[in-house]
């Protein structure tokens, strides 16, 4: 029985439970003493099963919301509903015994440390919560990302997001988001000449691929720099991004480490710091060569008249939202290269992972439902004339069931599996009274699997997303984007990239998926994916 295998050493640091394991991927099961309390935290179903079968688990009390990485912990947070775990119905088990010890109401409390959650799946819970202008401060996890993302969009509160917030929404208008078009195409159609050398029906992984493409998007659009990631997904930067994104998400994880000092002496604080230095050297410096770019720009304009401006200088300079934040800046609106430095960041970080996880959960669900994919390139053909024709926006606003198809796919695998806040203050949900301090935990995976929003929920159908059905829906039962004054800035340029991607991707070969859905295992990281990738084989279409 693999509870007995942990590899740790308990401590208290004060009040406060602390497992230090030295080994943590190999320890199966953490056991937390909390007062009277044993939490147990395991790592995968099969402890859970034999937890079960052995009455381990009932004894313990602890719902097994989170188990070390692997998301299925967090889908068995509720007492209803399939989930997507090798053995969903143990969830049931364990899970619905737990919530009617626990409280037998529609939401889950529990207990890390000396730090109460609240977890919500109902559409009107998560209104409370997600609608209102009080509850706005995220959770003290996000604060990992602080030497990163500094007090960035995604990381402030109060007063700055607020004028950030702002400041920030007209950068991501249609106006300027349809400049963007040019690099979601040149990108894409790199991507696929790539791919060119895999259509050869053998599985392949597919996922890096999209991610590259998507993070020489994001760098192109955010900081005006072409980083060439899928030619060179070795350079330093790249291994920066990916490499400092999963340490903050190890050290969010793992209590032992969250203390700077206990970080500094048993964590990878050197690793941390030597990814800080690539990716901050890399967005100070193209601040600081744009900076100078702008104001001889600003300089060569001013000397010339007014209506020859595009003529005279040549063609018009596409603009990242780096130039616009310049722009602020120059306009006196109090934006030093650190403010600008960390929205940058915050884009690079919230910009890319995401959209590529949504591509490629898109085009997984469309490999295991070949009808469905079928009629995705019928639409496509019907739009397109040749498999290379650019995309603009007229194309964009037909791509209807391709669009479905994606926001589908963000209900069942939603890139940002759950989302906190921290209440500043007294919260009132189903009638119950949520003290302030609370970490309210929105868990957008299992709200999106609410039987009685998404009939048959398990089913993909991206003809829920017609607009007759979407009006039949609480507004708060799907919120992939998050929701209220604190949603994502950047969805509608999300939605577009996808769209442009996945599309491209289509217009020239059909895909089969090669993990069926009953044996995919899921990673609840900073966002969700494939634990094993995205294997599928890909056929060029004749
Ligand atoms: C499929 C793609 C995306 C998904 C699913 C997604 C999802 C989300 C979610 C759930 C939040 C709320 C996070 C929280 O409350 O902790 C958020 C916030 C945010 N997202 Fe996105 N995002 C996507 C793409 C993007 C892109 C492309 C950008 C920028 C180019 C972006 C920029 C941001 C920013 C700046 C915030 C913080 C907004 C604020 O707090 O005011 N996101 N996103």
């Amino acid at each position: 029985m693999a509870i007995a295998k942990g590899m740790m050493v308990r401590v208290w640091l004060g009040l406060r439970p602390m497992v230090l394991a030295t080994k943590a991927h190999q320890a199966e099961v953490i056991f937390v003493d909390i007062g009277f309390m044993v939490m147990v935290v395991l790592f995968n179903s099969t402890d859970i099963e034999e937890g079960v079968n052995q009455r381990v688990l009932p004894a313990c009390g602890w719902s097994p919301w989170y188990s070390g990485g692997r998301f299925e912990g967090v889908a068995g947070c509720s007492s209803h509903g399939a989930y997507q775990s090798p053995k969903p119905e143990l969830f049931q088990r364990v899970v619905g015994w737990t919530l009617v010890w626990w409280w037998g109401v529609p939401f889950c409390r529990a207990w890390l440390g000396l730090r109460p959650f609240l977890l919500i799946y109902r559409a009107p819970s998560v209104e409370v919560i997600l609608s209102s202008n009080k509850h706005l401060d995220k959770s003290r996890d996000y604060t990992f990302l602080h030497p990163w993302l500094g007090t960035g969009l995604l990381t402030s509160t109060g007063s700055k997001w607020h004028s950030r917030r702002k400041m920030l929404t007209p950068a991501f208008h249609f106006k300027i988001l349809e400049d963007f078009l040019e690099i979601f195409n040149s990108q894409s159609t790199k991507m696929v000449e790539k791919l060119a050398n895999r259509a050869d029906s053998q599985p392949f992984d597919i996922f890096p691929y999209i991610t590259l493409c998507t993070l020489d998007v994001i760098c192109e659009t955010a900081m005006g720099v072409n980083i060439k990631a899928q030619d060179n997904s070795d350079s330093d930067y790249v291994k920066a991004v990916y490499r400092i994104a999963a340490l903050v998400q190890q050290r969010q994880t793992r209590p032992w480490l969250q203390s700077d000092l206990l970080y500094r002496l048993i964590g990878s604080s050197k690793e941390h710091d030597a990814c800080l230095k690539i990716l901050h050297g890399v967005s100070y410096g193209t601040i600081r060569s744009r900076r100078i770019e702008y104001q001889k720009e600003k300089k060569k304009k001013k000397k010339l008249a007014k209506h020859m401006d595009d003529e005279v200088i040549g063609k018009k300079r596409r603009l990242a939202f780096l130039d616009l934040l310049l722009e602020y800046s120059e306009e006196g609106r109090g934006l030093s290269d650190e403010d600008i430095r960390e929205e940058v960041d915050t884009f690079m970080f919230e910009g890319h992972d995401t959209t590529s996880a949504a591509i490629n959960w898109s085009l997984y669900l469309l490999g295991c439902h070949p009808e469905i994919q079928a009629r995705v390139h019928e639409e496509l053909d019907m739009i397109f004339s040749s498999p290379d024709q650019p995309v603009t926006m007229a194309e964009l606003r037909e791509m209807k069931l391709t669009e479905n198809c994606i926001k589908e796919a963000l209900r069942l695998f939603p890139s940002v599996p759950f989302l906190a806040r921290e209440l500043q203050e007294e919260a009132v949900i189903d009638n119950y009274r949520i003290p302030e301090g609370t970490t309210v935990m929105v868990v957008t995976y299992r709200l999106h699997r609410d039987p009685d929003q998404f009939p048959d929920p398990e089913r993909f159908d991206p003809d829920r997303f017609l607009p007759e059905n979407v009006s039949k829906r609480h507004p708060y039962a799907y919120v992939p984007f998050s929701a209220g004054p604190r949603n994502c800035i950047g969805q509608k340029f999300a939605l577009m990239e996808e769209k442009i991607l996945l599309s491209s991707i289509l217009r020239k070969y059909r895909a089969e998926s090669c993990t069926r859905r009953e044996d995919l295992r899921l990673l609840g990281e900073l966002i969700l994916r494939p634990e094993n990738g995205n294997t599928v084989k890909l056929f060029p279409r004749v």
